[in-house]
């Protein structure tokens, strides 16, 4: 006899797999329309922040997958008690379930995490939730004679709920966007960190993923230093259950150092360290970056433009990925790099590569997990409305305490750019870009792309070009401007007559000459 009927079993399974998903593909919302069948309510194709909603409205489906799978949680626990016979498939899917319930029990729904969460106290209420934890893992997960199939320890499951907590919270929360490029990027970042495979993340891979370093690459300002954070403060962190602590407080994980800002020999010593007397400044020693005091086994080391390191340092770097010993300037004693590196870069490293100025071993030690940020402009091509949640992101970021000024902003800015910059503008600076033109609105009202003129200097065509369009002329107005163009280019009032089809003295009633001479400039 099976531990559910064949209908309760498919909502188990789907609801199992859930828990272990990639919430930010759309997969993850199809397992839930397959588990909630006709009482899943439709929202988005997949999860995304919208500033705009309220929690409910973004995860509506939570509370009935919440009640569904501790319903077949404890119908499948009251059989496996009464010694029921149950298939290795039967215990993988009921373990997956209690993980899923644990997860939906704990989790914090406020989405302000890192305000309340994570401040790492033991005094704060919201460790306390251990012993509460410590019940449940008991109730569902120690059954009398039973082994289930991964077995996890009760310490890690809780450290993992947390830190799928952290993950979410940075990436849901930070990374905006309503294309598909966006959604592959969350995606991505979920699997920098948890795998593709979150039970094998959870019962081994957790301790070693500080091994594998990470390459982000992309255009500038497409958002590789979030990136970079949202990975390093969603590491694993071990809780300490006998003192109600992480081992860590979660907001020192993190060392950004920018290689372009820094001389390449000043970068050696902030990296590796250097010792007393190593060269003339050296007055003290003094330990690098990558010294396990400053960054420990559960901290992330971001080197960004890692596409200009110098050659030496790209070779000594090298050693650090393939062996983690790296020596002080001037100290000859072996030393060990514990933490993670993330770099990144906007250089396209392949043409790096082949012109000679970035090693192919160095590259091939850094690209086993590698992320590319989109630029604004592909965002844009597949879904145009999403400058307005861009913008709305960017004005609720600048006015936190102002959303009614945040939405008025949002609304003024994204008028300005589709009146001034039109929808085919390239955003060259991408969303750092977007971040200046929403800040210059706010102050001057007006936004001046680098390169590109105001739209009252813009040259005479474009400006006709964009009145055109705007619909601002008068008939009268047009056709003279219109004239006036065909006349700058013809040439004589004759010729620009046989163009327009009307004897020339029309054309030289009508043309504005001024008009003219500034079309032919
Ligand atoms: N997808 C995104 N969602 C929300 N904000 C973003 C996103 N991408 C970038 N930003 C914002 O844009 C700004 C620039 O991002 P960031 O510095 O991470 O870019 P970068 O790719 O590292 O740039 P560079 O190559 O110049 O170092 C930051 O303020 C960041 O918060």
């Amino acid at each position: 006899m099976a531990l559910l009927a064949s209908s309760d079993w498919r909502v188990a399974v789907a609801i199992a797999e859930i828990g272990y998903a990639n919430p930010f593909l759309p997969e993850r919302i199809e397992l839930e329309q397959e588990a909630l069948g006709k009482s899943f309510t439709h929202s988005q194709p997949f999860l995304q922040y919208r500033p705009d909603c309220s929690v409910s409205d973004m995860f509506p489906n939570a509370p009935a997958l919440r009640q569904r799978s501790e319903q077949l949680l404890e119908k499948m626990r009251g059989k496996l008690i009464a010694h029921e016979p149950a298939t290795e498939r039967e215990l993988e899917v009921y373990e997956n379930l209690a993980i899923y319930q644990l997860y939906a029990r704990y989790m914090s729904t406020t989405l302000d995490l890192p305000a309340v969460r994570f401040r790492n106290r033991p005094e704060d209420d919201i460790l306390n939730c251990y012993d509460a934890f410590a019940g449940d893992y008991h109730w569902f997960l120690e059954l009398p004679e039973k082994r289930l199939p991964s077995n996890l320890d009760r310490d890690v499951i809780f450290a993992g709920l947390f830190q799928v907590e952290r993950a979410f919270f940075h990436i849901f929360r930070h990374i905006v966007g309503a294309s598909m490029p966006a959604a592959r990027l969350r995606a991505a970042i979920w699997q920098s960190i948890f795998t593709h495979d979150m039970r094998r993340y959870l019962s081994a891979l957790h301790r070693f993923m500080g091994d594998i370093p990470t390459l982000i690459t992309g255009p500038s300002g497409t958002g590789k230093e979030l990136v970079a954070q949202s990975i390093a403060y969603s590491r694993f962190f071990e809780f300490d259950s006998k003192n109600r602590r992480f081992v860590t407080n979660y907001a020192d994980c993190f060392v950004g150092l920018n290689l372009t800002a820094i001389s390449p020999t000043l970068i050696e010593s902030e990296l590796f360290g250097h010792a007393k007397g190593a060269f003339t400044d050296a007055k003290t020693e003094r330990r690098g970056y990558l010294d396990e005091s400053e960054c420990p086994r559960w901290g992330t080391v971001f080197l960004d433009e890692i596409g200009d390191l110098d050659a030496q340092l790209q070779v000594k770097l090298l050693r650090v990925l393939q062996s983690r010993e790296f020596q002080r300037v001037g100290d000859s004693t072996p030393r060990k790099f514990v933490g993670k590196i993330i770099a990144a870069t906007n250089r396209d490293l392949a043409a790096e590569m082949e012109a000679g100025r970035f090693r192919e071993d160095f590259y091939y030690r850094l690209c086993a997990d590698r992320i590319e940020t989109p630029s604004l402009r592909v965002q844009l091509q597949e879904s145009p409305e999403d400058i307005a949640n861009f913008v709305r992101f960017i004005a609720t970021r600048q006015l936190p305490e102002l959303p009614e000024e945040a939405s008025r902003l949002t609304d003024e800015v994204v008028i300005w750019v589709s009146k001034n910059l039109g929808k085919d503008y390239a955003w060259p600076g991408n969303i750092r870009e977007l971040e200046q033109c929403v800040r210059s609105i706010m102050i001057r009202g007006n936004y001046v792309p680098s390169g590109r003129k105001t739209p009252t200097e813009q040259a005479p065509v474009a400006r006709f070009l964009k009145s055109v369009e705007d619909g601002d002329f008068s008939r009268d107005e047009l056709l003279s401007a219109y004239f006036s163009l065909v006349y700058s280019r013809s040439g004589s009032y004759r010729a620009a007559g046989r163009r327009l089809g009307v004897d020339w003295r029309t054309v030289k009633e009508i043309v504005d000459s001024d008009l003219a001479r500034e079309f032919a400039e």
